[in-house]
């Protein structure tokens, strides 16, 4: 009997002004799982380590066999599989978790059955996971979890993705306070309609990130860092919000935002060193207000999910 582990990675989701459109893969960071064929039809979530007994083991719940499922009912098999899955991202952080589980089976099983999807053809699968998980089968975790860099969900119907440039000196730095923000639950905040000043806004914003990120023009990247849509209904969610967005601009940042609903903020940086700088002096902020925080810098990763070994 065959088996497989898989690696993808945490993402952070909208990038200020891309609600729902646009995210990044970060370096060093994800979920692991490892499949293990069975004979009998039928997915189990066998074991579930690192997520200090939370999440569900029901495969109808689970975002690794929810996205298996959908897998193996577009290809009208009926594989069995156990699922183990270790999680290496904290849950409700917003840090795309729910996506780099369904992401990391996606790539395992999809190389237990001799790779029948080119591998940007498992999104769907993955965006129908991201749907069991927070009702909203968005596309900015799993799109740059499975490819790797900045990923552009330029429309949902039909799904049309793509990866974009990244500048070679860019760096993240991710800050992930001490307490749990559910995806639906940020959602739920947001307004159904947009002022038209708003929607010109951001247009103008996505547009600017994108053209920046192509240029290498980082001051372009910083101005565009803008969101008018989703971040001023979230930030009161996140405690010390503003206090970090002044604090790390002393400290070099090219701006800061919202990663994904929250309630990780994430800083963009020319160069790993400002990238530690930024972290620093979040730190104080969130030590000021006596909220633990969790810190860490990386490279953008380029690979997305991947097979480990099998
Ligand atoms: N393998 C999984 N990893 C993380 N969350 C999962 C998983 N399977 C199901 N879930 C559910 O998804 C929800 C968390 O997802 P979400 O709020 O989008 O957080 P995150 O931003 O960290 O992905 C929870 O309700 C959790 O039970
Ligand atoms: N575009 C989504 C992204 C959610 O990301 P997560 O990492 O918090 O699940 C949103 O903004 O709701």
């Amino acid at each position: 009997m065959k088996s497989v582990q898989a690696f993808a990675p945490a993402t952070v989701a909208n990038v200020s002004c891309g609600f729902d459109i646009l995210g990044f893969a970060i370096e060093g960071m994800g979920d692991w799982v490892t499949l293990h064929e069975k004979e009998s039809p039928g997915l189990v979530v066998t074991s579930i380590q690192g997520d200090g007994g939370k999440l569900p083991k029901d495969p109808l719940k689970n975002t690794c066999s929810v996205a298996i499922q959908a897998l193996l009912d577009e290809l009208g098999r009926n594989v069995g599989m156990e699922i183990f899955l270790e999680k290496g991202l904290p849950l409700g952080s917003g840090m795309g978790s729910s996506a780099a589980s369904a992401v990391a089976a996606l790539v395992a099983a999809n190389h237990l059955l001799g790779n029948p999807f080119e591998k940007k053809d498992l999104l769907p699968f993955a965006m129908a996971a991201e749907k069991a998980a927070c009702g909203a089968g968005h596309a900015d975790n799993v799109g740059p979890s499975l490819l790797g860099g900045f990923v552009l969900i330029r429309d949902y119907h039909p799904l049309d993705v793509i990866k974009l440039h990244v500048p070679k000196d860019l760096y993240c730095t991710l800050l992930h306070p001490h307490f749990e923000l559910n995806t639906a639950d940020s959602r739920s905040v947001l307004r159904e309609s947009i002022p038209l000043k708003h929607a010109t806004i951001q247009s103008g914003n996505v547009a600017g990130l994108v053209a920046g990120l192509y240029e290498e023009d980082y001051e372009l990247i910083s101005r565009s860092l803008r969101d008018v849509i989703a971040e001023p209904y979230r930030a009161v969610l996140i405690p010390g919000f503003y206090e970090v967005r002044e604090a790390i601009k002393g400290a070099g940042a090219l701006g800061m935002g919202i990663s994904g609903s929250g309630p990780t903020l994430f800083c963009l940086s020319r160069g790993k060193e400002k990238a530690s700088q930024i972290a620093e002096a979040a730190k104080e902020v969130y030590q000021s207000i006596g909220l633990g925080v969790d810190v860490y810098f990386s490279a953008i990763n380029t690979a997305g999910g991947h097979v480990l070994e099998s």
